[in-house]
This record gives C-alpha cells, sequence and structure tokens, in this order.
C-alpha cells in the first residue's frame, strides 16, 4: 500500500513509539480523547449531576452506543444493545434461539473460542438439545438442527467465514444462525442486516478499542425481537422499569436483551472510543489489514521453523498466526524486546494488526526482532 488513508489515525492514540503493539486483537489499544471524557463522567455527570444523570443519558446508553456499533456491523438502528460480556450475551442468544423449538441440536464450530462452546454446552444442558461440535468446513446443518454457532473468524488461526453462504446454508435447513464477531467488529464490513443474520454477539475490547472488559454486543434484528425471549429477565429489561410491577413484561424492542443496571463507566469509556470510527471509512480499515497482514506474512514466512497458520487468501481477519514449536518462549522474548502479540497454546504466535494505529513499520519492525530471535 504506497499511500495509507489511515496513517494520520495513529495519532489519535495514546501509544509509546517505542513499543510494537501487535495484541489489538485481544485488548485495543486506548484513543487519546478517552481519558478526559472518564474524567469527565466522573467528576462531572457522577459528581455534580448524581443520580440525575440516569435520565441524562445514562439509561439509555446502550441503545445509544449500540446504534453506533451498529453501524460497522451493518445493522439499521434499534437492533443492537450494549450489554454484560460476550459470553453472557452468547447465553442469552443461544436460549432464546432454541427456546420452544422442536428441534434436537445445537451445532457449534469445534475450534471454537472456549468460552463460546461451554456456553453451548450449558444451553445444550439446560435444554436438553445434544451439542454437536463440527469443522465449518464440512458443515452439515439439517433438519435437527435448531441453532449453529460459528465464530466469524478464528481467534486461533484469523482464518475468516463466509457468513453469507453459511447463513444461508443454516436458513436452507430451517436452523438460526448465531456469529460471533469478537474478532471481526471493527475490522471488516459486515452486513448483518443485508445477510438475514437471526443474532449476533461481539466484544468490544479488542478492535473497538472500548477498555478493558468494556461491555459487549447483542444484535438482535427488528423482526425477531417480539419473538426473542431471553432467560436473564432482569428489570432493565422490562417494558416500565421504573413501574415495579411484580410482573415481567419484555420491552418491545432490542431493550428486551438487557438484564441489569449497565456498568456506566465502562460504557461511557467505549462511547468515547467510538469516536475515533467517526472519522474512518471501514472499507479503508479493510484495506489497510489485508495489506499489513500480508507485507508481516511476507516477512516471516520463510523464517526457520515458522508455519503460517493465516489462510493467504481474503478469507482471514487482521492477524498472523504462525506455528514455531517454541512459540511460548519465543513470545516472551519478543515481548522483552517490546514486541507485544501473544500466544495460544500449544505452539501458535499470534500477531494482531489493528489498521487504526498500526504501520508498516511496526510489522517490519516485530518480523526483523523475530528474525533475529530465530
Ligand atoms: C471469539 C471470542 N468470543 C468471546 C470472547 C470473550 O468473551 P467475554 O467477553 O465474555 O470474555 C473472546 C475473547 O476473549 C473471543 O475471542
Ligand atoms: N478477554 C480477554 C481477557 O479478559 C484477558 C486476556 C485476554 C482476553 C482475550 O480477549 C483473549 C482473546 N479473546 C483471544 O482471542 O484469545
Amino acid at each position: 500500500m504506497n499511500h495509507d488513508p489511515l496513517a494520520h489515525v495513529r495519532a489519535l492514540f495514546d501509544l509509546d513509539d517505542s513499543v510494537v503493539y501487535l495484541d489489538g486483537n485481544s485488548l485495543g489499544a486506548p484513543p487519546k480523547n478517552v481519558a478526559a471524557r472518564v474524567q469527565d463522567v466522573i467528576a462531572n455527570q457522577w459528581g455534580r449531576r448524581l443520580i440525575r444523570s440516569w435520565s441524562e443519558g445514562w439509561w439509555t446508553a446502550p441503545e445509544r452506543i449500540g446504534d453506533r456499533i451498529g453501524k460497522l456491523v451493518g445493522a439499521a438502528p434499534g437492533q443492537v444493545v450494549v450489554a454484560d460480556s460476550t459470553s453472557v450475551n452468547l447465553f442469552k442468544a443461544l436460549m432464546a434461539a432454541v427456546r420452544g423449538t422442536d428441534r434436537s441440536e445445537i451445532v457449534v464450530d469445534a475450534g471454537t473460542f472456549p468460552t463460546d462452546g461451554y456456553i453451548a454446552r450449558s444451553v445444550a444442558d439446560l435444554t436438553g438439545l445434544a451439542l454437536r461440535p463440527v469443522d465449518p468446513d464440512h458443515l452439515a446443518v439439517h433438519d435437527r438442527t435448531a441453532v449453529v454457532l460459528l465464530n466469524h473468524v478464528d481467534y486461533r488461526t484469523g482464518r475468516l467465514l463466509d457468513m453469507a453462504e453459511l447463513t444461508a446454508r443454516a436458513h436452507a435447513a430451517g436452523a438460526k444462525v448465531v456469529w460471533d464477531l469478537c474478532h471481526s467488529a471493527g475490522v471488516l464490513p459486515i452486513e448483518l442486516d443485508r445477510l438475514n443474520v437471526d443474532l449476533a454477539v461481539g466484544c468490544t475490547y479488542k478492535f473497538l478499542n472500548g477498555g478493558p472488559g468494556s461491555p459487549a454486543f447483542l444484535y438482535v434484528p427488528t423482526a425477531a425481537q417480539p419473538g426473542f425471549h431471553q432467560p436473564l429477565t432482569g428489570w432493565t429489561g422490562h417494558r416500565a422499569p421504573f413501574a415495579m410491577t411484580p410482573d415481567y413484561t419484555p420491552d418491545g424492542g432490542v431493550s428486551r436483551a438487557r438484564a441489569g443496571t449497565p456498568d456506566i463507566v465502562s460504557m461511557l469509556t467505549l462511547d468515547a472510543a467510538l469516536d475515533v470510527w467517526d472519522q474512518v471509512d471501514l472499507r479503508d480499515v479493510r484495506a489497510k489489514g489485508l495489506a499489513l497482514t500480508a507485507h508481516f506474512r511476507g516477512l516471516v514466512e520463510d523464517l526457520p521453523g515458522i508455519e503460517v497458520i493465516t489462510p493467504a487468501d481474503e478469507w482471514r481477519g487482521h492477524q498472523v498466526s504462525l506455528r514455531h514449536r517454541d512459540a511460548e518462549s519465543l513470545m516472551r522474548r519478543l515481548i522483552e524486546r517490546d514486541v507485544i502479540g501473544d500466544h495460544r497454546p500449544p505452539d501458535v504466535l499470534r500477531f494482531g494488526f489493528a489498521p487504526l494505529y498500526n504501520s508498516f513499520e511496526d510489522a517490519e519492525r516485530a518480523a526483523a526482532v523475530l528474525k533475529e530471535l530465530l
């Protein structure tokens, strides 16, 4: 990429130039505007306005910020809510997806991030459905399948699944599909509405830079909202929470996916972090991510003992995963040299490229240190 249309965006982040940070697929870096905003939330919104802030924007923050994320994942307003963790939202989504079904199984990607598999196991146990792990390359969906849970980008290999094709395949068999967007939200254009995705979840602390433990999001399309009955019927998902009635009546819209009181400090940290997206086009982000990862791959693929396990074609997210028998100690030594990626057991080195703040020079510095260590 000769011209980098996002080069100026790095200056919006509070990053140390001596560090090559390639772990934004686990914890994104802080945009500079965040610290002052959090200070305002604490000193002014909480400090001066006290409880009045709930009616001055706090209560509706999950839907308002959900709409901001909706723009990044192809969802029209009123369909995304920010709440809880990805794990909790997966539980809500899967329980709602299988509720009342006469089908007998849940299908899950066999290589899924562990939390998805663990939650799917619980949902299967609680509902009496079977759980069938499958390789997404051989995704057989049939008339017994109630729901398919898939990771859009594989956390270990960086492989990107074909959302259009797999969603259509699940629907052709009458099954629903839940997509986990943790490693794709904020790095590539996603079209949840256009593809008629049933439900989707994702975290905000990776490429969306919401901060450690920032709340996750849940997508429930408008047409599916009346039938979306999630099990965590906390008062904030109630149609009239402040009426404080003994019976639970869910909100008519996406707010029914809420459960308890939102974590406002974390939520508004995320809100501030999302401002960066007002200045960038996701197509530029995707193009730069592909270019960065291709560049890094080219520099490391022939190093001794290295096997690249991330697809070379466009079916990849924004990480490059390398297999090496000493992966763990190599990553420890890379980090000692200020090249921060991560290690996933048993033998995978992961390098995540966040196009908003990573540069081609970062790729070159990381590859040079890896070469020296090898
Ligand atoms: C695919 C995927 N799903 C879920 C999670 C995490 O879920 P939670 O936000 O509940 O920790 C991660 C990363 O931690 C992930 O990579
Ligand atoms: N969520 C994490 C955390 O709370 C601590 C450390 C790492 C994480 C991660 O996000 C791991 C990440 N999902 C992965 O792809 O491995």
